[in-house]
């Protein structure tokens, strides 16, 4: 049983970053220092290396770190297993070590997120493009160079591929990459054992710095002041900024004047979430480098039901790889509808509402949602409102009476004698068909 964890345990730390949102930088420092000792009936019993101490169980409890991992566990193995995590005794570390993906290097940064492995879009061109500026000539092009835009869309990505280049290209440079949140933590421990000067001097020193989600220090006083003498230091010595947030800096509200404003005097740049093409190419690109094939129906069933962002995209993506490997069976279109069936019927599910029924019932038939509600009874209005009753029933978890309710305050009896009307039309008539297909798919 201990064999079968270890060889779902790369996929555990794949789940736990993209599907936990644990930072790749704490899978670093927290999950890649675990071994498994021990697999029971439903107890997985993991141990914490011998360099940490009892704190460091606490902290990974204190995270939930045990919990994500139950989860990943039992989303992978279907199987629910009990955490438990112990200090690891010295000398006690078991040979077969899990190997650790994904892996991170001394700097902090993954090897993975490089320039060569970023695929330009639409929706990140500029992004890109002043990422490579920024690398080329640091402290020279853009200074900060400031890329925001929402979650999983690649501002980490890029600010890795920046600093990788750099290290290669640019030896001599002292790169330091930092999330929000270790900023936030150096700062706390230097007040609490009074050695903010050494922090200081940590951080002047530096000639590219480099932090993710700075929106993270908005509100903490200290972290704010910090940050703010950080970067006129840096600035003022003509050394690289490179932040990302999740909105630009004019809308970073609570956040000081004197910082946004420093913000916005480089390269405010934004990444916006990838089309259709793009969507296909950075899954392409992913199946390439883990050496899978994979066929392109897939990529494009992927592609038009994930809507959110490229992380869930590669969530997808290795739902489909683990699920194939665990039942040994080949990936293909079937396999592939199946292992993302729960995460796409739910996203449906949520999506689809008796009020987005009536808006597309009615652009399709080119009247108004006032119009379906209305008390008119022209066939051109009371055969649309009709099919929105249908859907409603077919799509939405609401009751009859509340779909009567909502389309216009009709009982339930004409919610049944519409719902009826459909049914029975669509025995017989193939162009009903046609135009219920086209309106669910437009909701889709
Ligand atoms: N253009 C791209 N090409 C290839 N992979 C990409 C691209 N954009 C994003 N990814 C991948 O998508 C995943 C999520 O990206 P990333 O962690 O950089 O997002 P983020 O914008 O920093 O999100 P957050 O704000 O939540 O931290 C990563 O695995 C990354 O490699």
């Amino acid at each position: 049983m201990k064999n079968e964890i270890e060889k779902i345990w790369d996929d555990v730390l794949v789940k736990l970053e993209q599907e936990h949102d644990v930072s790749s930088a704490a899978i670093n420092a927290w999950i890649k220092p675990l071994h498994i000792k021990d697999v029971q009936s439903n107890k997985i019993i993991l141990s914490l290396d011998a360099k940490y101490d009892e704190r460091g169980i606490q902290f990974i409890k204190k995270k939930m770190y045990d919990f994500y991992i139950s989860l990943a566990i039992s989303d992978l193995t279907g199987k629910k297993y009990d955490i438990e995590v112990e200090l690891e005794k010295d000398g006690e570390k078991p040979k077969q070590t899990p190997a650790a993906t994904p892996e991170h290097d001394n700097n902090n940064l993954n090897p993975r997120y490089t320039f060569d492995t970023f695929v330009i879009g639409d929706n990140n061109r500029m992004a890109h493009a002043a990422s490579i500026a920024v690398a080329e000539a640091p402290a020279e092009a853009y200074n900060p160079l400031f890329l925001y835009g929402g979650a999983g869309l690649g501002k980490t990505h890029l600010m890795h591929s920046i600093a990788h280049y750099i290290i290669e290209h640019n030896s001599s440079l002292n790169v330091l990459y930092v999330t929000s949140e270790d900023f936030t933590n150096e700062v706390i421990n230097s007040i609490q054992h009074k050695k903010q000067e050494e922090l200081r001097s940590k951080y002047r020193n530096i000639d590219v710095l480099l932090v993710d989600d700075i929106q993270f220090v908005i509100g903490k006083e200290s972290t704010q002041q910090e940050f703010f003498h950080t970067f006129n230091a840096l600035y003022n010595s003509k050394k690289q900024i490179i932040l990302s947030s999740d909105k630009p800096p004019k809308e970073l509200d609570v956040l000081e004047e004197r910082l946004r404003s420093r913000f916005s005097w480089g390269l405010p740049v934004d990444i916006q979430p990838p089309n259709y093409e793009t969507k296909v190419a950075i899954l392409r690109k992913r199946a390439e480098l883990d050496n899978i094939y994979i066929d392109d129906e897939i990529f494009d069933y992927i592609a038009t039901h994930i809507k959110s962002n490229i992380r869930d995209l590669e969530g997808a993506l290795n739902k489909i790889k683990v699920y194939s490997k665990l039942n040994k069976k080949p990936i293909d279109l079937e396999l592939s509808k199946i292992a993302l069936q729960d995460l796409i019927d739910n996203k449906t599910k949520q999506a689809i509402t008796p009020e987005l029924i009536m808006q597309t019932v009615a652009e399709h038939f080119n009247i108004q949602t006032s119009d379906i509600i209305s008390k008119k009874r022209s066939h051109d209005i009371a055969y649309p409102r009709q099919i929105c009753m249908y859907l409603c029933k077919k799509m939405t978890d609401q009751s009859l009476v509340k779909i009567g309710e909502i389309i216009g305050k009709r009982d339930h009896s004409t919610v049944i004698h519409g719902i009826e009307k459909i049914e029975k039309d669509l025995e017989k008539d193939p162009e009903l068909s046609k135009v219920i297909e086209v309106i669910t798919k437009k909701m889709d």
